[in-house]
């Protein structure tokens, strides 16, 4: 315990001397990032007038007790690598954990291509980001540790160019009991950077499943998004057990070299048990050639504003979103599908729910593709919806275009850009998830009709006019089949996303949805969702049989004002009652909203 040892819930340990568990010592400047968990603060020591960054994790949150936390963080404290940020020290401030840590002044690589490279990184750059990190991973699994959150926005630089793999340590640790990245019973994060064998249900995972991360990294510090990063949840875990591995493509990414290519390939192979230890990639060409950081990196980080600017820009950008809502819809939806996807880590879920729904929703979906198709459109879709500038900044998207989102819903648009036909059949399915009778699920009484909210809600991708006048067609094709029939069968609507936004993508985005299902077996009734039109909300959040009040999840923490929702065409029947009202006085934290649906 700290000198002054002024803390209220007990102390964790990994407190080398020098910083103390007072926080009273500790002068909390500017917000420089935050997560799904936590909100990262530059700070001062004041009794060595030394800046260190405080990360305030909200302990309700939390699965685990007290006692918990402060035993993992004792053997955290063991972990000692200059590519993993370590804890100086930590220790419990009312209802949150002050994690203390050296101050990464350049922030995360998330950051840096957010702000000066969203098209990615050039590869000298890549090579040695990748390599700090594939030591820090070495180091960590030799430990014992699986990471299980290797992402862009957990890669941390200082000025200097220094690496180092944060999000490791007393937080992490807080949130792992076998399963990382589950707070109470709901997933924060995305499913882009997750192994097969993650998302996989009944199937056990080993720090593999960190290679895996680290190759969809890799591709994302060459991209700028990782892939798949522009579907929903739902969608990209089909895609990520369905299709075959993305990757860098041979002709397509011709700016990388075959060794580039090669080493992202070892990463992302489907069977585990053929990826290569963290060891062994060390040993691959593509490492042997990387130069140190330090110099890789000098150019690129003169000249930018300091961190905390550039966090408020981006915040500041996120509140202009949220004004968004309040515009005419064509607007809204043309700029909020650049925000969906500038936004890609931001959407939080519950994994047993999106397994579940997933193995439901497959037997009526339309055929998906080939990863090379999807690849294909993506570029396609990229090239044809977003001009980005050089200073990073994407022109609004061409309503016109086939994108890859109306493609699920439009027969038009399964054609490849490519000129292929969308070919998977009809019996591929997902291994044991996808055979759930539907009857169970999407059976419904015809003309029942229910309003569902919840999830990220923002004019995003699902609400484009093309997507919801295929949402149209399809209930009027199930109608006019006398089906009483309806199912899920839309992948790009939102999932049960029960809580508020991400974080790393600073986007905080409230997204609307797509598809819809209408009533529920007593199976799902906990957490499928129920969707139509832009809003959908879990139903052990609501009583789907009357007027009810619902939580929309995923505002953004910043924002104390109500968001006026407007009705949408999809929403038929259904009228929202745009009165929001803040659950309680944490809203701006929890981004809980309460909207009203009314039958019509
Ligand atoms: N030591 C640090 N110095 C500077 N910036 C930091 C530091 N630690 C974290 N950040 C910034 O804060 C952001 C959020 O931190 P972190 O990822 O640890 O939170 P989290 O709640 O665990 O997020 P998530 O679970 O979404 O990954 C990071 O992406 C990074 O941009």
């Amino acid at each position: 315990m700290g000198r002054n040892g002024s803390v209220k819930r007990g102390a964790a340990a990994a407190a080398p001397p020098s910083f103390t568990v007072n926080p009273a010592d500790y002068r909390l400047m500017e917000e420089v990032g935050y997560g799904a968990h936590a909100v990262v603060y530059r700070a001062l020591f004041l009794p060595r007038n030394q800046t260190v960054a405080v990360k305030c994790l909200d302990l309700d949150q939390l699965n685990n007790n007290i006692d918990e936390v402060q035993r993992e963080a004792q053997i955290m404290s063991l972990i000692d690598h200059p590519n993993v940020i370590r804890a100086y020290c930590s220790f419990v401030v009312e209802h949150s954990l002050w994690v203390i840590m050296p101050f990464m002044t350049e922030g995360s690589c998330l950051h840096l291509m957010k702000i000066a490279y969203p098209e990615g990184f050039e590869e000298p750059v890549i090579a040695s980001i990748l390599k700090e990190t594939l030591k820090a991973l070495e180091y960590l699994h030799r430990q014992g540790q699986i990471h299980r959150d290797i992402k862009a926005g957990n890669i941390l630089i200082d000025s200097a160019g220094v690496v180092k793999l944060g999000d490791f340590g007393v937080s992490a640790c807080m949130f792992d009991r076998g399963d990382r990245q589950r707070s109470r019973n709901t997933f924060v994060g995305t499913p882009c950077w997750m192994a097969p064998e993650v998302l996989q249900p009944g199937t056990g995972y080993n720090f593999k499943a960190d290679i895996w991360s680290f190759g969809i990294t890799a591709l994302e510090l060459a991209h700028g998004h990782a892939p798949f990063s522009k579907y929903p949840p739902m969608k990209v875990l089909l895609m990520t057990l369905q299709n075959a591995p993305p990757g860098l493509d041979y002709d397509r990414d011709r700016r990388f070299s075959k060794a580039f290519k090669e080493m992202v390939a070892m990463c992302l192979v489907k069977d585990q048990t053929k990826r290569p230890t963290a060891e062994k990639l060390l040993k691959h060409s593509f490492f042997k050639t990387a130069k140190p950081p330090e110099s890789t990196m000098k150019g690129m980080l003169t000249d930018l504003p300091p961190l905390w600017e550039r966090v408020k820009a981006l915040q500041l950008k996120d509140a202009a979103q949220l004004a968004l809502k309040k515009m005419p819809s064509s607007e809204q939806e043309a700029l909020s599908l650049s925000e969906y996807q500038r936004g890609v880590s931001a959407w939080h879920f519950d994994i047993e729910d999106l397994k579940a729904q997933a193995s439901l929703i497959y037997e009526d979906e339309p055929s998906e593709t080939k990863e090379d198709d999807v690849a294909a459109r993506i570029i396609e879709s990229e090239k044809s919806l977003y001009s980005r500038t050089p200073s990073g900044q994407s022109s609004s998207a061409n309503e016109n275009t086939c994108s890859e989102e109306t493609s699920t819903t439009n027969p038009d648009c399964r054609r490849m850009p490519n000129g292929h036909e969308n070919s998977r059949s009809e019996n591929d399915s997902l291994p044991s998830t996808s055979k759930e009778p539907e009857s169970k699920y999407w059976r419904t009484n015809v003309g029942q009709k229910q309003q569902t909210t919840g999830g990220p809600v923002e004019g995003g991708v699902n609400s484009s006019t093309t997507e919801r006048s295929h949402n149209f067609e399809r209930d009027a094709t199930a109608d006019k089949h006398g089906s009483d029939t309806r199912r899920a069968a839309n992948l790009s609507g939102p999932l049960s996303l029960p809580t508020r936004a991400s974080a790393n993508s600073y986007s905080a985005p409230i997204r609307s949805s797509g598809g819809y299902v209408d009533s529920l077996g007593d199976k799902s009734k906990r957490s499928v969702v129920h969707i139509k039109g832009r809003f959908s909300v879990t139903s052990e959040n609501v009583d789907l049989a009357k007027v009810q009040e619902i939580p929309l999840s995923s505002i953004s923490r910043k924002s104390p004002q109500g968001i006026q929702l407007r009705k949408s065409a999809s929403v038929g029947d259904w009228i929202v009652n745009a009165k929001p009202t803040w659950r309680n006085e944490d809203a701006h934290l929890k981004g809980t909203l309460y909207f009203t649906f009314q039958n019509v």
